[in-house]
């Protein structure tokens, strides 16, 4: 283990979406390292089976859950405000919940567009809000990380709800952590290239048709998929008291795929030593003629 078993021991974190995926992967992780954690989503029993599991393999009960849908901003507070009373305050906060789906956007219905951009973009501001303004009230620090995409920066066509909802809550990131530093409070975000998870690809990647880069391991510089584990240590290390003065970045977890673009030289990548050889002694020859011609 890269972090001391108790390293989160004290800490109290809230992740949206904790039953399933990601989510669950950063419940384990943090449970694993001390931290009391609370997991929340809309399904009773998906949410319970997950806590039994995780504090099952840490032989504790350490993992907590309510089923809350982050759109309705009333059962948002009320949550929030069940887990101060019966456990004490939240030091932590990870705005993990998201709803997606391809499509072209010419057939988005208003509707399929409000699911997802009310799920990643209003479930994250009232959920942070939540948080928010009990730590201030209270006098507390607290640390907030959020879950994107590296879409926040290229865009994505046909994913383009999520892109649009998870670039404000980038917004969100950059403009809270000046507003709150002055409370001690934290505002920090990930974005993940592609860790695959059960839901996540049947939504975007649910036929062959549907398989390309962004999905696919031999697009990423780095030659494989994200491992949970992995943005588990970043997400621990942005919820520990480790590095405090970071805030309102969005750190990139991603081998480097959203900046090996088309628009790069990143398809050479895949050239053998032999073909750069020949490359170099082209490109050799055209300087070598071009030389021969200079006047000057
Ligand atoms: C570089 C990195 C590569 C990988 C990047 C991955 C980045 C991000 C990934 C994610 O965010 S994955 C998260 C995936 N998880 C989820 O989506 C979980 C939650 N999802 C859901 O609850 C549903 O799947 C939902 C459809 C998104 C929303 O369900 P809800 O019950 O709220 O809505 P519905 O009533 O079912 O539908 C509302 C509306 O939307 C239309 N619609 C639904 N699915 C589609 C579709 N596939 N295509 C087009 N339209 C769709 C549906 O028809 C409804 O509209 P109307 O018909 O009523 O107009
Ligand atoms: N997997 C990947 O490659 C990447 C994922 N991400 C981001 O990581 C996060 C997790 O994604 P992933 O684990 O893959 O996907 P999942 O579908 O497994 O996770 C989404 C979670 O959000 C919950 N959720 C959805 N709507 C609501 C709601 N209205 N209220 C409460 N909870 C809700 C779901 O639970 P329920 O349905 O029970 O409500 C589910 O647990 C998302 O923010 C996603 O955008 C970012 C980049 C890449």
């Amino acid at each position: 283990m890269l972090f001391d078993k108790q390293c989160l021991a004290g800490k109290r974190v809230l992740i949206t979406g904790g039953g399933t995926g990601i989510g669950k992967g950063l419940a384990r992780h943090l449970a694993a390292h001390g931290a009391e954690v609370h997991i929340w989503g809309r399904r009773a029993q998906v949410l319970e089976d997950a806590a039994a599991e995780i504090n099952a393999e840490v032989d504790a009960q350490r993992v907590h859950w309510q089923a809350v849908d982050i759109r309705k901003a009333e059962a948002v507070d009320a949550a929030v405000g069940e887990i101060w009373e019966k456990y004490g305050p939240l030091t932590g906060l990870i705005n993990n919940a998201a709803a997606n789906f391809i499509a072209p956007t010419k057939d988005l219905s208003p509707r399929g567009f409000e699911a997802i951009t009310s799920t990643v973009m209003n479930g994250a501001f009232f959920t942070t809000h939540a948080v928010g303004r009990r730590w201030i009230a209270n006098g507390l620090k607290g640390s907030i990380v959020s879950t994107l995409v590296t879409w926040i920066w290229t865009g994505s066509p046909f994913v383009v709800p999520s892109a649009m909802a998870k670039a404000a809550v980038n917004a969100m990131t950059m403009s809270l952590a000046v507003e709150w530093a002055k409370y001690g409070i934290r505002v920090n975000a990930v974005a993940p290239g592609p860790f695959p998870t059960d839901y996540a690809w049947k939504m975007l990647n649910p036929t062959d048709d549907s398989s390309v880069g962004a999905t696919q391991a031999d697009e990423v510089p780095a030659g494989r998929f994200g491992e949970i584990s992995e943005l588990g240590n970043l997400v621990l290390l942005l919820q520990s008291d480790g590095c405090d003065y970071i805030t309102g970045e969005t750190i990139a977890i991603d081998g480097a795929h959203h900046l090996a673009a088309p628009s790069t030289f990143a398809g050479l990548n895949k050239l053998s030593d032999e073909q750069w050889a020949h490359i170099k002694e082209q490109a050799k020859a055209a300087s070598e003629q071009s030389k021969a011609q200079r006047t000057v």
